[in-house]
């Protein structure tokens, strides 16, 4: 077990290293800046949701893309769930509360921010779990096919994934085993997994040309979503994407723990069988028949009882979402993350994030050699952002909570902790075994 994520430092922190002396850059906090981040809030249309999430006073949340801050009125729904839904309702709440269709029913409203028609997408499990649904009931779609693709630079879960769905399959990947995706791809593979979002340089891959790319050669695409749903529009119907996954707990803002989606293409519905075949998929669970038989649609990538006060802080976030314009979502999210670079470029720091905005998801990741420390001494002043390893100080813009003003204090931040070289102080010093 990991120890407490504030008793102790970073799993996989870089060795000490020698890091160049600062430059010396300017303080930020100028008349001319405060002007210019001040008159883009007063233009941002989407100012007025900061009001409508409690973020502790002082702290300037860098992290929304591991996990989201707290609607205000989430703690209110939750609450509800638990004394009138369970404490009253009882076991009459899974009709009369609606429980039963929440899978579903929040699938449906998670559908517009990627592109989904309805009917294609539900809320269970993690995004591991559903990982594994998805790559297996590609597999089986393409018997003939022996090959998994994906990329060394994953998220780790989803590398091990492939291995656990992929036994007796071969591996892929980019960046070990070809330059270039087409490099990969034969009439061997099966089935290619990709992040749309890279969580640790935040490049953002063309959804579309990928997807084409990987049907030209025969084979199905599988999408990881967990650094674009809410930080991007994504157009799952529209690139013709086959499967689907993403978190909801990182920009959807569904709580600690809130359960995963599954994205599945509706063509495929009546041909795809997925491993995990537990009752809550089958087609008529409360036959309690001995047999298995998958329900139609959608509803066959289900497994089991969904954790109904994790759904209900779901359910509150998502009221937020049914009023988010993407556009102007994406306008912000590139604002921001553009102002960050540009006002952190002086202090030397190589970005792994693209310039082009282009190929930008809602992050800015910068090498630091002592990058476990930096982040320490940054989260002490107020700016929580992370570390990863083994050199990256990784920040996370969401469009929703964050001002234009609270990115340039972050970047001025920044800059005082590397100029005043605070972060060698031991008390930034990693210690082995803890989460970050
Ligand atoms: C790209 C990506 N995939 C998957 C996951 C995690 O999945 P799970 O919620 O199952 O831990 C994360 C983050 O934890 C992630 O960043
Ligand atoms: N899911 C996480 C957790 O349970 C503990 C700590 C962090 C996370 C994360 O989400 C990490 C995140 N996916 C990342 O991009 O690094």
């Amino acid at each position: 077990m990991p120890s407490e994520p504030q008793a102790a430092a970073g799993r996989g922190a870089a060795e000490p290293q020698a890091a160049e002396p600062p430059p010396a850059v300017e303080s930020l906090l100028t008349a001319r800046l405060t002007a210019e981040v001040e008159a883009l809030d007063a233009a941002d249309p989407l100012r007025a949701f900061r009001d409508r999430f409690t973020l502790p006073e002082g702290v300037l949340y860098l992290d929304g893309n591991s996990l989201g801050a707290l609607p205000a009125h989430t703690p209110e729904r939750i609450a509800r769930m638990v004394e009138q839904e369970w404490g009253r309702g009882l076991i009459r709440s899974w009709n009369e509360a609606g429980w039963y269709d929440l899978p579903r029913g929040l699938g449906d409203r998670i559908a517009p921010l990627v592109g989904a028609a309805a009917g294609q997408t539900v809320v269970c499990d993690s995004t591991s779990v559903n990982l594994f649904k998805v790559l297996t009931a590609a597999l089986r779609l393409r018997p003939d096919r022996r090959v998994i693709v994906s990329e060394l630079g994953s998220f780790p879960t989803d590398l091990y994934l492939t291995e656990g769905a992929g036994v007796g399959y071969d591996r892929r990947l980019l960046d070990r085993d070809g330059d270039t995706l087409e490099q990969l791809l034969d009439q061997d593979v099966a089935v290619v997994l990709l992040s749309h979002v890279d969580y640790r340089t935040g490049r953002l891959q063309d959804m579309a040309a990928v997807t084409e790319l990987v049907h030209r050669h025969g084979a199905l695409m599988v999408w990881d979503l967990c650094h674009s749903v809410g930080a991007l529009p994504v157009r799952l119907d529209a690139c013709e994407v086959d499967f689907a996954v993403g978190c909801s707990y990182k920009y959807l803002n569904g709580g600690p723990g809130s359960p995963a989606f599954l994205y599945a293409a509706a063509r495929h519905h009546d041909a795809a069988s997925q491993p995990l075949t537990g009752w809550f998929g089958h087609a008529d669970p409360f036959a309690f028949e001995p047999g298995y038989r998958p329900a139609d649609g959608i509803g066959r990538f289900l497994t089991g009882t969904p954790p109904l006060l994790s759904l209900a802080g779901l359910q509150a976030a998502l009221d937020l979402w049914d009023e988010v314009d993407l556009t102007a979502l994406r306008a912000k999210s590139l604002a921001l993350t553009s102002l960050f670079l540009r006002l952190t470029e002086p202090l030397g720091l190589p970005s792994l994030t693209p310039q082009d905005p282009e190929q930008r998801g809602s992050q800015v990741s910068l090498r630091h050699p002592q990058a476990y420390a930096v982040m320490q001494a940054l989260i002490e002043r107020g700016v929580i952002g992370d570390f990863r390893a083994p050199d990256v100080l990784r920040f996370g813009f969401t469009p929703l909570y964050l001002s234009h003003a609270e990115v340039r204090d972050a970047a001025e931040a920044l800059r005082e902790v590397l100029v005043s070289e605070v972060w060698r102080e031991p008390r930034f010093a990693a210690v082995a075994g803890a989460v970050t």
